[in-house]
């Protein structure tokens, strides 16, 4: 093999031969809705009513989740930010609840002969779904394939990387931009996420409140950051989306829609929503916010526009080339840096066993 100059400072991603970007996957078409549901809300105690509705939201879209082309652009994106940077790293892409099915990816990879996998969860912050249930997929998709099956190391959580939280807030200060000018100053700003069972939330992270406190942070952040741009310290409160369980169950609380309701009461005249827990434009933002809340200020007379997530901007698709070899790096016991910005530090590379527990009962996860 002949050297090249760039050889000597190319990148070393040992002791990982290849990333799994591992998604929430969704519906490529109207037949795929309810088995994909099915998959989704197995065991979960979701009313039938609330399943017809969530059908209906898919089927306004053809069928076809928004997800998937965006995991696909996503993967496009790493694998070119990879080559410009001399990483030599195969990219692979599995899903939790719809093809390319997890299981199916980690088998190719075993023939593609992967030993040692880093992965990349397509959500930001501690909770079951958005950590301990990925670990679990993992885990189960291991024991399918068996002994050949790669070993599987979850990146830290990533809410606080100043590859996500910097363009959330360009996307923030443009979203302001889109309002009628005269009432851009005095506008609020709305930041939702997923809301999750009150008890998960409080079982979230290592110590518990992890969900609700990273959210505050990454919300505190964007203020603040769009207040260094604009000279505005806007309002601004966290609120939730996309509710599903049964009414007996507490979940997180104000719904964006009844939040709407109050600032229109309390005299506000626009808002701009900012969907910080998602990381791309897919069902809950394209339905629950663009469909859903904008209508719904419609009626109500407030102007609202709605932030962009950070989908494939290039310094979000940097984020992850450089969250592998720090994580390289550590693996090789070698002295490394981890950026984050605000209050609450780098997360933890390996969680605790005991973290983000699973709500129904103890299944094998991968440790990290
Ligand atoms: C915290 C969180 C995230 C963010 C972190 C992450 O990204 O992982 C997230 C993302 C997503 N949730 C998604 C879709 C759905 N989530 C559901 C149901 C649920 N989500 C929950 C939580 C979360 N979900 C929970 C506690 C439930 C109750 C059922 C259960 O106990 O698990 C249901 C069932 C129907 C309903 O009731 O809504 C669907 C269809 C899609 C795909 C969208 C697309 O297709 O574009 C994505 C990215
Ligand atoms: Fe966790």
């Amino acid at each position: 093999m002949s050297s090249s100059p760039s050889d000597a400072t190319a990148p070393d991603p040992r002791p990982y031969d290849a990333l799994l970007l591992l998604s929430f996957g969704g519906p490529e078409g109207p037949d795929d809705v309810m088995p994909f549901l099915r998959n989704v809300t197995r065991g979960r105690g979701i009313p039938d009513e609330r399943l017809a509705e969530v059908a209906q939201h898919y089927l306004r879209l053809g069928g076809v989740s928004p997800i998937n082309e965006q995991c696909r652009r996503l993967l496009a994106a790493i694998r070119a930010d990879f080559a410009a940077h001399g990483l030599d790293l195969p990219v692979y892409w599995g899903n939790r609840n719809w093809t390319p099915y997890l299981t199916d990816t980690l088998r190719q990879m075993a023939e593609d002969g992967v030993e040692r996998a880093i992965v990349f969860v397509t959500s930001a912050y501690a909770s079951y779904s958005g950590c301990r249930q990925y670990r679990e997929d993992l885990a189960a998709a291991q024991a399918a394939v068996g002994e050949r099956a790669p070993r599987c190391d979850k990146l830290r959580h990533y809410f606080n990387h100043p590859g996500f939280v910097e363009p959330m807030i360009d996307n923030t200060v443009a979203a302001l931009r889109a309002l009628p000018e005269d009432l851009r100053a005095g506008a609020r700003l709305a930041f939702t996420t997923h809301s999750i069972p009150i008890s998960w939330a409080e079982t979230s992270g290592p110590e518990g409140g992890a969900y609700v406190a990273q959210h505050l942070e990454v919300a505190r952040l964007v203020a603040t950051g769009v207040q260094e741009r604009t000279g505005v310290a806007h309002p601004w409160e966290l609120v939730y989306q996309s509710r599903s369980g049964p009414p007996s169950q507490p979940w997180l609380e104000p719904d964006i829609c009844d939040h709407l309701d109050a600032l229109r009461s309390a005299g506000a005249a626009a808002v701009v929503i900012v969907p910080i827990g998602f990381v791309s434009d897919h069902l809950e933002v394209r339905y629950d916010l663009d469909t859903e809340a904008l209508d719904h200020a419609a009626k109500l007379g407030l102007a609202a526009t709605r932030a962009a997530t950070v989908g494939v901007d290039p310094r979000f698709v940097a984020m992850i080339r450089e969250l592998v070899l720090e994580r390289a790096v550590a693996e090789r016991g070698q002295p490394v840096a981890r950026r984050a910005v605000g209050r609450l530090g780098p997360s933890h590379d390996v969680c605790p066993l005991d973290c983000c527990p699973n709500p129904w009962g103890h299944r094998p996860a991968a440790k990290a």
